[in-house]
């Protein structure tokens, strides 16, 4: 029987056993994870059919899979070097860097053990066991790096996790760390960075944070991250990350030049440049995070108003991500943002608040 070794339970590692269940009900599933309430989460769930300490479920595994921060990832990659494997056993990693995690792999794989270093970019500033789905990764892309991919296990592991239905990217280590840390690395810090200067401005003034607007939220929504995985992905990529923002520090430098110089020519090429190549995403081209679909809906400002569409949402099993009251003020009807995480949820909500008369609209 096949058996799959799987360290951290969390969002990104619950979310593959869960896919891997869905297609391959018979393989036998070990977990791992620190949190005991994790560990039984997991198997009260059928996530997995057994729990053990720390490796050892590892050692009769066809496969084995790491989903711990990256700095844990690098230990376990040493570790495993020094332990009974099955010949065959192909391992692999979630982690968001990947230059360091191959040097980790270097002992396990001079042992004649294959290791393939991945990196699904799908995810959420959520986490936890809880925050996991089997269709969290649908569409994204799953970076595989090419170290022989001529090896038929790259085919293996592919095959494992089928029902995940990624877009599989064959990568050298190198241009992946370059890639993320420009497109998900820097605009963590940045994100971060902002928040906090944010908070640090209006030190005296807690009104200002509560005044946050679209913009703010929107550009800032990656700062609610989870700190010990932030960390260790920023410590694991940390001379690629030095450079991308020493560029965008220079790019923050002009802007403040041309602002002090009243350059309205370079102010406006600033915007127009960056606005051209953002419209060029797309708002269903951006790839890294599950599509959300929203509704938004006039609402009348008296109380109770807000709890009659949750409720009736609610009474309907219709899900909700998020809830967000937009432009009400006590002498004008406000708006609701609705967010779903499916298409379908959005399609259900819509047609029951019709029917209750409520003026809903889709701005996508
Ligand atoms: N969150 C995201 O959006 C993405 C994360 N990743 C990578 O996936 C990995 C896991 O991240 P998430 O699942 O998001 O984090 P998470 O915090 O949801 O899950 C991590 C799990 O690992 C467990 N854990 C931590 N140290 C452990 C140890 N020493 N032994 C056993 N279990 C341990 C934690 O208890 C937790 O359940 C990280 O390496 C991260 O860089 C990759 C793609 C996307
Ligand atoms: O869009 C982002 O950067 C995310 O927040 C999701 C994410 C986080 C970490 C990864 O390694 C990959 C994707």
């Amino acid at each position: 029987m096949t058996t799959v070794f799987i360290k951290g339970l969390g969002l990104i590692g619950s979310s593959l056993v869960r896919a891997i269940r869905k297609q391959h009900p018979a393989y036998k599933i070990i977990g791992c994870d620190t949190e005991k309430e994790t560990c039984s989460y997991a198997l009260e769930h059928k996530l997995v059919d057994h729990i053990t300490a720390d490796l050892i479920g590892a050692q009769t595994a066809d496969f084995i899979i790491l989903a711990t921060p990256v700095d844990e990832i690098i230990k376990d990659l040493r570790q495993l070097a020094n332990m009974p494997l099955k010949r065959d056993v192909i391992v692999t990693d979630v982690g968001s860097t990947k230059q360091k995690v191959l040097k980790a792999a270097l002992p396990l794989q001079n042992k004649g053990i294959t290791f393939i270093g991945g990196h699904p970019m799908a995810g959420s500033h959520k986490t936890g066991v809880t925050a996991g789905r089997a269709d969290l990764f649908e569409n994204a892309f799953y970076f595989m790096i090419k170290t022989n991919a001529a090896d038929p296990a790259y085919l293996q592991l592919q095959e494992l996790l089928q029902a995940t239905k990624v877009k599989w990217l064959l990568i050298s280590a190198e241009e992946h760390d370059q890639l993320v840390g420009q497109i998900s690395h820097l605009p963590h810090v940045i994100a971060a960075a902002l928040v906090n200067q944010t908070q640090n401005f209006f030190a005296d003034s807690p009104l200002g944070m509560r005044m946050a607007a679209g913009g703010f939220k929107s550009i800032t929504r990656i700062a609610s991250s989870d700190p010990t995985m932030w960390s260790s992905i920023l410590q694991s990529n940390s001379a690629i990350i030095v450079q991308q923002l020493e560029r965008y520090i220079n790019e923050l430098n002009k802007i403040e030049q041309a602002i002090v110089q009243n350059d309205h020519e370079q102010i406006f090429s600033f915007f127009e440049s960056a606005k051209h190549s953002r419209d060029k995403l797309g708002p269903k081209k951006l790839g890294q995070l599950p599509d959300f679909f929203d509704l938004f809906i006039n609402i009348p400002d008296r109380i109770g108003s807000i709890a009659s569409i949750t409720q009736l949402l609610a009474f309907n099993k219709i899900s909700l991500v998020n809830i967000h009251i937009l432009e009400i003020r006590e002498d004008i009807d406000g708006v609701l943002q609705l967010t779903f995480m499916r298409e379908e949820d959005r399609l259900k909500a819509e047609k029951l608040l019709t029917q209750k008369n409520y003026v809903v609209l889709r701005r996508d």
